[in-house]
């Protein structure tokens, strides 16, 4: 497979691979997603923006903002969360990337401050706005999600949002003005009411749905009991590290997280942290 690597590529020069993205979900055919830079251009696409986005293998990408997911003939449209749970790693990477970048492109084509038309920056992944001379850069979301353990027990709970039966560890946005492990403190107390202790960092992942930065965290349980905070959590419970509900992905730092704790109780070899 080859390998993935970002930069910021001239979309003045033509030639290439390119990627059409609209809200989160990809262009695709039975070959894949890449298509021919030149060719894609041709087609009947409402293209917002273009993009250089780096080297998948040898080959150069470039990403087209779509305004809408639109129909093409002999082609579909395929989500980034299903190439989250079963593409190989570089595709996905890829791919988040391109939503990442395709997003920020979309909210970025004209300037918060002002109101007018940006501009790309020659050679830096940054729209610039010479009336108020500012440049606007990628949204990144720093968010805490951490696990939260007494002994064998692990706490874990459910969100309306996920799949029937699913149970995940917390997690939640860093506020302006606030630490990250003040951040973790502060979750786990809005969303079950308890208090943590001898917080302490695991690792970090890059999780674009759409923008999250999470920085993965391991908490003693200090004190309290479990009250769900309702309109974010539909049940939280202490769960033993040998019988676990069904998990999130793999691939997640949530999974990671749980799994690497429930391997140190049990003694079995720690898992590495998908990045
Ligand atoms: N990779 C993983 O393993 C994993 C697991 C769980 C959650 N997550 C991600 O963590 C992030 C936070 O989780 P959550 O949904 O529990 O968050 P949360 O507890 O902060 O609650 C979500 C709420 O935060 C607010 N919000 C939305 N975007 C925001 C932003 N950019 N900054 C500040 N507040 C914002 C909204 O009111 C939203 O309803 C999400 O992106 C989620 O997808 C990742
Ligand atoms: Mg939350
Ligand atoms: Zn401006």
């Amino acid at each position: 497979m080859p390998s993935w690597q970002p930069s910021v590529l001239d979309t003045t020069v033509t030639g290439g691979w390119a990627v059409a993205h609209c809200k989160q979900q990809f262009l695709c055919d039975s070959n894949g997603v890449l298509f021919p830079r030149e060719w894609l251009k041709k087609q009947d696409l409402p293209v917002i923006a273009e993009h250089g986005i780096g080297h998948f293998g040898d080959d150069a990408v470039y990403v087209l903002e779509l305004k809408d997911c639109v129909d093409l003939p002999g082609l579909g449209w395929q989500g980034l969360r299903r190439y989250m749970l079963e593409s190989d790693i570089d595709t996905y990477k890829m791919l988040g990337y391109a939503s990442q970048i395709g997003i920020w492109a979309r909210e970025h084509r004209f300037c918060g401050g002002c109101g007018e038309a940006t501009q790309q920056v020659p050679g830096e992944r940054a729209m610039s706005c010479e009336l108020c001379n500012i440049r606007h850069y990628p949204r990144i979301s720093p968010s805490m999600i951490v696990l939260v353990t007494r002994g064998d027990e692990i706490l874990l709970a459910r969100s309306p949002r996920y799949v029937p039966g699913m149970y995940s560890t917390l997690a939640g946005f860093v506020e302006p003005g606030e630490s990250a492990e003040n951040c973790v403190r502060r979750e786990v107390r809005e969303e079950v009411a308890l208090s943590v202790d001898n917080i302490r960092y695991m690792g970090s992942q890059c999780w674009p749905f759409p923008h999250s930065m999470m920085l993965g965290f391991h908490a003693d349980y200090a004190d309290g009991e479990i009250i769900i905070q309702e309109d974010e959590i539909e049940d939280a419970r202490w769960f033993d590290v040998r019988s676990l509900p069904p998990l999130p992905a793999s691939r997640s730092i949530a999974r990671y997280l749980i799994d690497s704790y429930v391997a140190t109780r049990l003694g079995l070899p720690q898992p590495v942290l998908p990045n």
